[in-house]
């Protein structure tokens, strides 16, 4: 406890050594301020963490002691405290560190994050202000921490464990996205849907874990056939993959939907004797939004899927696009 580390007015009970004591004590920064915003009683904690002692401080006007805090926010809060006698606190939002406080013994580091309460008195005839400075570096730290951590959850929920692709969830969310978004623009949306055929007969011949490898080479290889940043590859379930493409026509997403054929039988991945064709491939279904008969999520994939359905009867290996006109 150092005795200079305040000024205050006459000890008015006999319990002021106390008061002295609390204030050397405290693990937060406590000034008082005159009406002429001259600095009374600057603490032990101030002195420490702003590197200036008690007898530098004590008597000087705060903001010729702080130039740089002259007309910021916190010289306003000072002003608007004592002329309004009410509290007031700067937010760590608008201001995260307007005092030049460090760490002790790290001056010229990184400033302390802070709280500022400002509270006016009357003491006697006397208005002052106290000025209490709280260090949340850690609370701003562990809430940097939770919202990274939070950030990583979120990005990790819509993301397929297995193949690394976007999983059913985003795939819901963006499709839902970008109906919406067609509704009010274009009204260009396609979606495919693609199932890997005869994929039980792979299981059962190469097992699980090379399904799972399969799948993986799948999504990779259908994934990288999708260009434009608006465009979705995702795992819609088991060995069933879709895509969400925005601003594209039937035609365009029936063309694409044939280059990634194409690109998966390219990989000549070797099926099952008891598949259809020696190598893995893709049976899809293409669907597009239209804004009277297809225009919501529901139709839109269940049109996607009766193609699907009926590329599996076709042959497999192929592409079937949604028609509006139904067959005669
Ligand atoms: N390895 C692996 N297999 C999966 C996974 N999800 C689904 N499957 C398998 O995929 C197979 C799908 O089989 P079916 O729905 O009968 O269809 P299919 O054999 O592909 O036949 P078609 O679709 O008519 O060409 C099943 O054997 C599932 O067990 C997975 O995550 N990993």
């Amino acid at each position: 406890m150092t005795d200079s580390t305040i000024a205050t007015p006459a000890a008015a009970s006999g319990h002021a050594h106390l008061s002295t004591r609390i204030l050397a004590l405290a693990s937060m920064g406590l000034m008082v301020l005159d009406h002429e915003l001259r600095v009374v009683v600057w603490n032990q904690w101030l002195a420490s963490h702003a590197g200036l002692s008690a007898s530098r401080v004590l008597g000087r006007p705060l903001f010729e002691v702080f130039p740089e805090l002259a007309g910021q926010r916190l010289e306003q809060l000072v002003q608007s405290a004592m002329q309004s006698k009410l509290p007031q606190r700067l937010s760590p939002a608008s201001q995260r560190a307007p005092f030049p406080l460090y760490a002790s013994g790290t001056w010229g580091g990184e400033r302390i994050e802070q709280a500022v309460a400002v509270t006016p008195f009357t003491e006697g005839k006397q208005h002052y202000c106290l000025i209490e400075v709280a260090d949340i570096s850690i609370t701003v730290d562990k809430e940097k921490q939770l919202r990274g951590q939070a950030e990583a959850l979120r990005a990790q929920s819509y993301v397929d464990g297995l193949t690394g692709i976007a999983n059913r969830r985003h795939f819901d969310v963006a499709l839902d996205r970008e109906l919406r978004r067609a509704q009010r623009n274009s009204g260009q949306l396609s979606l495919l849907l693609m199932d890997i055929d005869s994929f039980k007969a792979y299981n059962d011949h190469f097992g699980h874990q090379q399904g799972d490898a399969c799948l993986t080479a799948v999504a990779e290889a259908f994934a990288g056939m999708l260009q434009r940043p608006a465009d979705l590859a995702a795992r819609y379930g088991g060995e069933e993959f879709a895509a969400v493409l925005p601003d594209t026509s039937a035609e365009q997403a029936a063309q694409h939907a044939e280059a990634i054929r194409a690109r998966v039988a390219s990989l000549q991945l070797p099926h099952a004797p008891a598949a259809t064709r020696p190598y893995v491939t893709l049976s899809i279904g293409v669907a597009s939004f239209h804004r009277e008969h297809l225009s919501d999520a529901a139709s839109l994939l269940a049109a996607a899927d009766s193609c699907l359905y009926q590329a599996k009867r076709n042959g497999r290996d192929r592409v079937e696009l949604h028609s509006l006109t139904p067959a005669a």
